[in-house]
Parts: C-alpha cells; structure tokens; sequence
C-alpha cells in the first residue's frame, strides 16, 4: 500500500513540490532478501517540513538514502521514480544522476544531516578547514577570503560564536559540534535538507535550542525538510505533514493536526498512545508550553 497527499499545508498558497517520489521500492540484496521500502510515494513541498514517524528498523532512513542517491551494496532501489523539482524550473531525474550531476546534486540541491553526524566531523582539521573545504569542492570560483567570511557568516547562522572556527571538534560540545554539521549542510543553500534523527544523541535543553535554530533558518531561506525522528511530539510540533511508516510503508500521510487529532491507521493511533504525554489529562502539545531555553 502506498499513500500520497499533497494537500495545502498554508492557507492561501499553493503548495509547490519540490521533490516527487513514486512507487520507490529499496531492497537489501542479502539473503534472505531485506524488503525495506515498500511503493513509497510522496511528495515534498518547497518549504515545508515532512517529518517521518516509525518505529526503529522501519525504513526511514533508507528511504531518506534513497531520496538522496545515497544507497550503497548491498541496498538497491529495485523500483520507482524520484524527480527533483529545481527553483529554476528544471525537473531532475534523480535517478539517472550520475558523475558531476550527482556530485552536484548533493548538498547544493539536497544535503543531509546524518544520525550521529557530529560524530563524523573531522578530528584533525579545524572547523574552518572543513567549512572551507565544502566550498572549495563545490563553489570552486569562491577566493580565500569569500570563503572565509561565508564559514563565519555560516556559524553565525547556527548560533556557534564565530571565534570557533579555529577550534577542532573535539573542543566543541556535542550541540555545537551538531551546529556545525548543519552549517556545512546549509553551505550550498540546498533546496531540501534530509535530517535523520539530528538532535536524538543530545540533551533535551540542547535538542530545543538546535530543533528552534532549523525551525528559523527555514524561515530565513525556505528550505524543505525531511525530519526523520521516533520522537513523535516534537514531529507533531514542528512538522507541517507527517508521514508515518510500517514495515517499509508509508501507511499514513496527513497534516500534523489531522495525524494528532484524527489519526486513521491503527497503528498510527498506537504510536501515539505510546507517548502518553499526547493523550494524558494534559492533553495537548505538551511541549508548546515548554519554556525552556536551549543553549548548546
Ligand atoms: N546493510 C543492511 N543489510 C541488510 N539489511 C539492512 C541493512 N541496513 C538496514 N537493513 C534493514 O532494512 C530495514 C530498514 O532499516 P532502516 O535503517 O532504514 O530503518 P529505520 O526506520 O531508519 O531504523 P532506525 O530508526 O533504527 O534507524 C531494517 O529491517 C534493517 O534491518
């Protein structure tokens, strides 16, 4: 089963894809076979955040790889369609990327914040040499001193004191490290960013601070978001639509208002009972009311 909605998330304005996947099916070549996304289809919308629900083993973030080209042995898109929707009006066959196209296509239309991503900044080289690099990859035009004043304005934009940028990663905090993994991802001012569980190895008060850092960027440049999280209440918090997988399939897609108040698939309802901070006496989006600061 698949299941797809584009429904109109702003009232007033028009939903735009951005990124269109159809019937994507994803297998593990291992034996016995892994059927690990099943005929998925969906669409992302410009600006919008998808948040992505299931429990651990589901299929999220291979799907997410998938989204993203990212897929290695013994993974194999068996079949489906994913087409990328360029600002520029272009339609990008995703699929059939490959060499520069794909190279290009990652992290200057689509990048991803990994699970654990702080842990794979380099522990030799300092922030501004990582920073710099993405750019001398990607942006090869760029002098010295573009690139520099770009790291320290990418910094700013994540709340990391620009001063940092001298450091290695090892004298950042797990927050801070996280931050810049998120500037190097926003470094290319991509159109879709893909992130996978970003905040789940930190604390809670660090969480908020980093979760409400993505939630203004995404004002500030409109990117879309694919959040890929089990934590069900902040999904239902900051995502404009959820999509909610089951052994490989999206067996739910709606608003967050109509998953929390109107869910349809009993699974979905069983997700949700088994936050009981959704369906206690409080009742609400318990953390709406949480006032906590977050400083990373
Ligand atoms: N390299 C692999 N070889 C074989 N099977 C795999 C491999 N990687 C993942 N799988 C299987 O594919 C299925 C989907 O895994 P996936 O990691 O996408 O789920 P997930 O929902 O992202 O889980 P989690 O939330 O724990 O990260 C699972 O059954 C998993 O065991």
């Amino acid at each position: 089963m698949s299941a797809e909605l584009t429904s109109d998330q702003t009232v007033g304005v028009t939903p735009e894809p951005v990124l269109t996947a159809r019937n994507v099916s994803i297998e593990y070549e291992v034996d016995p076979v892994v059927k690990a996304v099943k005929d998925v289809s969906l669409t992302l919308n410009r600006g919008e955040i998808l948040g992505l629900a299931g429990e651990s083993g589901c299929g999220k973030t291979t799907l997410a790889y998938g989204l993203n080209r990212l897929l290695k042995a013994p993974a194999l898109m068996t079949s489906g369609e994913i087409v990328f929707h360029d600002r520029s009006g272009e339609d990008v066959d995703v699929r059939a990327l490959d060499g520069d196209g794909l190279r290009a296509f990652r992290w200057d239309k689509i990048s991803m914040v990994f699970q654990g991503a702080m842990n794979s900044l380099n522990p030799v080289i300092s922030i501004r040499a990582q920073l710099h690099d993405v750019l001398t990859t990607h942006r090869p035009g760029m002098s010295k001193d573009e690139k520099e004043a770009r790291s320290v304005e990418l910094l700013t934009l994540v709340g990391v004191d620009p001063s940092r940028i001298n450091s290695y990663a090892h004298e950042l905090s797990g927050g801070m490290r996280q931050r810049v993994m998120i500037a190097m991802a926003l470094a290319l001012e991509p159109q879709i960013m893909i992130m996978d569980e970003p905040t789940t190895a930190l604390d809670v008060v660090v969480q908020r601070g980093i979760i409400r850092e993505i939630m203004r960027l995404r004002e500030q440049f409109n990117f879309a978001v694919v959040f890929i999280t089990h934590d069900l209440p902040m999904l239902l918090e900051i995502s404009d639509r959820i999509a909610v997988m089951l052994q490989g399939e999206i067996v739910e897609m709606g608003t967050a208002q109509e998953i929390y108040r109107n869910a349809q698939h009993p699974y979905t309802r069983k997700l949700l009972s088994s936050f009981p901070s959704l369906t206690g006496t409080r009742g609400d989006f318990v953390r709406r009311g949480d006032s906590t600061e977050g400083a990373a």
